[in-house]
């Protein structure tokens, strides 16, 4: 297999505080711990955005709430499924050394990869402004940051993840050593505090919306993937890197969205920042949370750099970062409306699960298999991979087009066309990737036959 992205240092040299490198064309250092990447994904799981969209899990668009149990085990299937998919994506990074929009080089050829590297810059620069805006919610909420002017915190949350994008394995071991616990204490107060309070009883529910609701759980688990080989190429071992991502992200996810769910029954009108801030003492470890949030922003901040870096290889990933952490606040300071989250799930969703239907086949049954993928900046281009690719995104949006109307119009035509016509088996996430895999299986096998 040819991987000759890389140059210079060899895992065997790389010192435990050794840095990410600095170009595409370097090895990068493997020197992430199963507790390191453990700790990061845990963080990651945990959202202030998951305590206040519970609701796309309890009552999925356009269906009746689900019964707590309905949620809770399609929250479960959701988020451990939609994460072996991105571990799945992950652990190809681990086993090529190569960041996530590198590795696509392998299954598409360096030219068509600029493609999803393209789509991965412009959507994680969404979840960059997305996150910040988040932090600057977070921080309105709480009784003594609240009225600190808007723009200064959008500076300072953008300043922040702009500067540990500079820097992410340094961050990864802060991460452990010192926030991780902390974040732990945080979310077991807000239980215990919760549960204090009775969970009034539900009417009117309903499991017709359950897959719906395990397609929102697991578009959450599978937006990482485009990001997950940027970190998981730092790890020693695919099985250590693999069992991090589901272990440290499932429980830490599960426990976030189920504390949303329960304040949601408990108070459905009212805002979930101020449920939680409403508890006792609730606003230090309201705070905690919030300052946990800059992970995830630089995530998206560091993740976008190295997506450029697939197509300018040879400049200096902390240039790159400097200038994304600048261009998302510069947005964020202008942007207040974070509607349309469902939506926005859902498209994610249909391109980044087939996307690992397509990457899995190829790489562990396919050419990846037979030692044929080509990680150099000539690899050439193989347009019949983005097929199965295609294939599973439509088979996606027809069992589940979301609700923007001219857009779910559209897929609602092409269901009549078809005759299907989704009901309480539609899992479009599921259907999806097997339609992707079994797809990228035909051409595997095709290929195959004629190079025997
Ligand atoms: O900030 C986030 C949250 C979910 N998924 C991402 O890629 N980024």
């Amino acid at each position: 297999m040819n991987h000759a992205m890389t140059t210079t240092t060899t895992p065997a040299e790389a010192a435990p505080a050794a840095e990410a490198p600095l170009h595409l064309t370097t090895e990068a250092p493997r020197t992430l711990s199963f507790s390191d990447q453990a700790a990061f994904w845990a963080n990651l799981g945990v959202s202030l955005i998951g305590f206040s969209s519970a609701a796309v899990i309890l009552i999925p668009t356009g269906y009746s709430p689900l019964p707590v149990p309905a949620s809770l085990l399609a929250l479960a299937l959701g988020t451990v499924v939609g994460m072996m998919m991105t571990a799945l994506a992950g652990v190809v990074g681990t086993r090529t050394g190569a960041p996530a929009m590198a590795v696509l080089r392998g299954l598409f050829g360096t030219k068509l990869s600029w493609l999803p590297s393209l789509a991965n810059i412009f959507q994680l620069i969404g979840w960059g402004v997305y996150e910040i805006t988040v932090i600057v919610q977070g921080v309105d909420a709480m009784p003594h940051t609240h009225g600190i002017p808007r723009p200064l915190v959008v500076l300072a949350a953008g300043a922040l993840c702009t500067s540990m994008a500079i820097w992410p394995l340094a961050v990864l071991r802060v991460l452990r050593k010192y926030v991780t616990g902390a974040v732990a204490v945080a979310m077991l107060y807000f239980t215990v505090q919760l549960l204090r309070n009775p969970i009034p009883h539900q009417t009117g529910t309903s499991w017709s919306g359950f897959f719906p609701a395990v397609d929102a759980a697991l578009a959450l688990s599978v937006s990482f993937l485009p990001m997950a080989a940027d970190y998981m190429r730092h790890a020693r071992s695919s099985r250590q890197a693999g069992g991090a991502a589901v272990l440290g992200y499932s429980i830490t996810q599960f426990w976030c969205y189920a504390i949303g769910i329960v304040a949601l029954l408990q108070a459905p009108d009212a805002d979930v920042f101020h449920t939680m801030l409403g508890v006792t003492a609730g606003w230090l470890f309201f705070l905690v949370l919030v300052l946990r949030e800059s992970d995830q922003s630089f995530a998206n901040v560091y993740s976008t750099a190295m997506s450029i870096q697939n197509l300018l290889p040879r400049v200096d990933r902390r240039i790159l970062a400097g200038g994304v952490g600048a261009l998302v606040t510069v947005i964020a300071l202008f942007v207040h409306d974070l509607g349309g989250f469902a939506n926005f799930l859902g498209l994610i969703g249909s391109v980044f699960v087939p996307l690992a239907a397509v990457l899995g086949v190829d790489y562990f049954l396919g050419r990846g298999r037979q030692g044929r993928w080509d990680l150099t900046e000539r690899s050439p281009a193989r347009p019949a991979m983005l097929l199965p690719w295609a294939l599973g995104f439509v088979v996606y949006q027809v069992l589940n087009p979301g609700s923007v109307d001219w857009w779910a119009h559209g897929w609602m035509h092409v269901q009549d066309w078809l005759h299907v016509h989704p009901g309480w088996w539609a899992s479009a996430s599921l259907y999806s990737f097997a339609a992707a895999a079994l797809a990228t299986g035909a051409i595997v096998a095709l290929d195959r036959r004629r190079t025997a």
